[in-house]
């Protein structure tokens, strides 16, 4: 409750609250600085936000563990240890108090500490657990740069060390050309025998990582990856048929789940809308139509046009029923939200409709 009033007395001062808490935590401990990229500008929001949507959930643990848990385990790849905590919370109260003065009182200041001990608690635990099992970064070598558009690339990179995951899921992938700027793509592959990972990239005004890794790396590069993290993932508990929809380079987890389902050698219905703006953007059309030729329970189909979403309900409907199948939803965050209402509108329950949680996604893996 306390924690609440906060929040909400902070809501429209949320720019000047984060400056303010950078400001602590890098004056408090200028070694600190340094863990952070040299501009500021998306890392700007995402620490005090993921601390923010961690104290909002602070009495649904059911929520806020497993959210804490890859939160601490994916801070590792940051070179965060136990000792930064603190820091970091000292900060958080500082900034609080200085912009919450209607709700700031002892019993106030006392609910956050426990709050935030909590947080970081379970948070450096699921670190250290971590630790025993996986290193906190990879390094991987890009073997291959397959420029298929004028800027959208497909990249082939060969871990260090062998990369668990699960076809549908994402890392975060940091380049030499903008340290410490960790960016998340989707695996456009099921796990191969062979070790090697791969990634859609394309070139998005302003997507610094994007740019350089579609017209800068190049084979000899030495990217670093952090953990895999994403919960779109097959269940081969079931047999229903999966509905997919992927959003231009969004394609790219969905071609990794045909690829799962067919090392299954399962015989379920897969049916992929594949969503460009032209022609043109649909850039791994002949693979798909490839998979689809050599495989008689998949089926895909090109929606072109502005609003894949928009055109779902016509396109999907006349297909369908769909009441039996599972959905997975990739692309753009839009594309993602309107293609989830749409599912919903042509009855598919919510619990099955899988896509990665978004706005979750600033804090899961930085
Ligand atoms: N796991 C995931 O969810 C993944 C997401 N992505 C994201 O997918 C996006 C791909 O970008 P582009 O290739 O430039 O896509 P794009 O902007 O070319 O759009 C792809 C498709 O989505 C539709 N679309 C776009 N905005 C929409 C909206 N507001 N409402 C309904 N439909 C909309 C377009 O009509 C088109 O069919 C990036 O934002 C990337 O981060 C990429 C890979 C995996």
């Amino acid at each position: 409750m306390l924690i609440r009033r906060t929040l909400a007395e902070i809501a429209p001062v949320a720019d000047k609250v984060t400056s303010y808490f950078y400001a602590l935590v890098f004056t408090g401990h200028p070694e600190v600085r340094e863990m952070f990229p040299a501009a500021m500008d998306v890392q700007r929001d995402r620490l005090l936000k993921a601390l923010l949507t961690a104290a909002e959930h602070i009495d649904d643990p059911a929520v806020l563990t497993p959210y804490l848990r890859r939160l601490g385990a994916g801070h590792r790849k940051y070179g965060t240890v136990s000792a930064h905590y603190p820091a970091v919370g000292e900060a958080l109260i500082g900034a609080l108090a200085r912009y919450a003065d209607l709700t700031w009182g002892p019993e106030t200041e006392a609910a956050w500490v426990r709050a935030y001990t909590a947080i970081s608690q379970t948070m450096i635990d699921a670190a250290a657990e971590d630790e025993a099992r996986a290193p906190a970064w990879w390094h991987a070598e890009v073997v291959s740069h397959d420029l298929r558009t004028s800027d959208i690339a497909v990249l082939t990179v060969r871990p260090d060390q062998p990369y668990p995951f699960l076809a549908g899921q994402y890392t975060s992938l940091e380049t030499p050309w903008w340290p410490r700027v960790w960016r998340h793509y989707s695996f456009a592959s099921a796990p191969r025998a062979d070790g090697l990972l791969s990634f859609h990239v394309k070139a998005v005004p302003a997507g610094w990582v994007s740019n350089a890794l579609v017209r800068h790396a190049r084979p000899g590069d030495v990217l670093r990856l952090g953990p895999p993290a994403g919960s779109m993932v097959v269940d081969h508990s079931t047999d229903n048929g999966m509905l997919c929809l992927g959003g231009g380079t969004g394609i790219a987890p969905i071609k990794a789940l045909i690829e799962d389902v067919a090392e299954h050698g399962e015989r379920r219905p897969v049916e992929v809308f594949f969503g460009a703006r032209s022609d043109h953007d649909l850039y791994d059309k002949d693979t798909l139509l490839g998979l689809q030729r050599s495989h008689p329970w998949l089926s895909v189909r090109p929606v072109i046009g502005e609003g894949l979403a928009g055109q779902l309900p016509q396109a999907v409907g006349e297909n369908g029923p769909w009441s039996s199948y599972d959905a997975f939803i990739s692309g753009p965050p839009a594309m993602v939200r309107s293609g989830v209402d749409a599912l919903k509108r042509i009855g598919i329950p919510g619990e099955r409709i899988r896509f990665d949680a978004l706005e979750e996604l600033a804090g899961v893996a930085g």
